[in-house]
């Protein structure tokens, strides 16, 4: 399986911040994996023509569930598609712990993006108290049941399991946390997707580095990576990105 490669910027990025795409550009050109950078929405018109051209594509950090209405400040994924954006990541745990975004909320967005032809990077991860408590995979189950939409295919849906407690702390699950909890989020799309699950590709996220993603690249069932920090330099993204071999 081709491996995908997401950064995630988060609220990063000035227009100055278009160096780091065209330095990207010139860094990943003999790149055997897909390679997509989701840039804050401020950005994403200039991205999107920055990267024409290159084995990069554009993404957004999330999406309306709505394709157009009385939603002040939102953006719907109808207007990311025409903008020319290809993925769109949801249920992200910074949204879905801080502005209270449940799955049904999340599973609306998916069919939004789903409608507008993008593809969605739908997040899921237990935090530290439920990783604590042994019940990481009842919460990914729950996440991935209530937020992924019947009828999702592989062509427009990926997985990122994101534990909350390495988000942004350095810390990252042992090799074998991380192979149980992909192992049973495709024994999962299996079940809701049929062969097809197969196909459905498993991002590993939470401080992912340069200097740890061979490692984490050889894991069973994890098909790329979702990357916050590391993303933000061409340099340091670019060294995740070859070790995509
Ligand atoms: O949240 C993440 C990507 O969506 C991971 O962030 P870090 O790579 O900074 O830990």
């Amino acid at each position: 399986m081709r491996r995908l490669i997401a950064g995630n910027w988060k609220m990063n990025g000035l227009i100055s911040s278009q160096a780091e795409i065209e330095a990207l550009k010139g860094l990943t050109g003999g790149a055997t994996c897909d390679i997509v950078v989701c840039p804050p929405f401020t950005l994403i018109d200039r991205a999107v023509e920055a990267v024409k051209g290159s084995n990069l594509v554009i993404g957004a950090q999330d999406c309306h569930a709505q394709s157009s209405g009385a939603h002040t400040g939102e953006i719907s994924a109808e207007m990311l598609a025409d903008l020319g954006v290809r993925y769109v990541i949801l249920g992200h745990s910074e949204r879905r712990v801080l502005n209270g975004e449940d799955d049904e909320i999340v599973m609306g967005k998916a069919l939004a993006a789903h409608r507008a032809g993008l593809i969605s990077i739908v997040c899921v991860g237990e935090t530290r108290h439920e990783r604590d408590e042994a019940r990481a995979l009842e919460v990914v189950g729950e996440q991935l049941r209530g937020s992924v939409p019947e009828g999702a295919t592989s062509r427009h849906l990926v997985i990122a399991y994101e534990p909350v407690w390495a988000i942004g702390t350095g810390l990252v699950p042992t090799s074998e946390q991380i192979e149980e909890v992909h192992a049973a989020i495709r024994q999962m799309l299996k079940e809701r997707l049929g062969d097809d699950g197969h196909l459905v590709k498993i991002l590993y996220g939470g401080s992912v580095k340069a200097s740890n993603a061979a490692v984490i690249f050889g894991l069973r069932n994890v098909d790329g990576a979702l990357v916050g920090g590391a993303s933000l330099k061409a340099s340091e993204f670019a060294g995740i990105i070859s070790a995509a071999v």
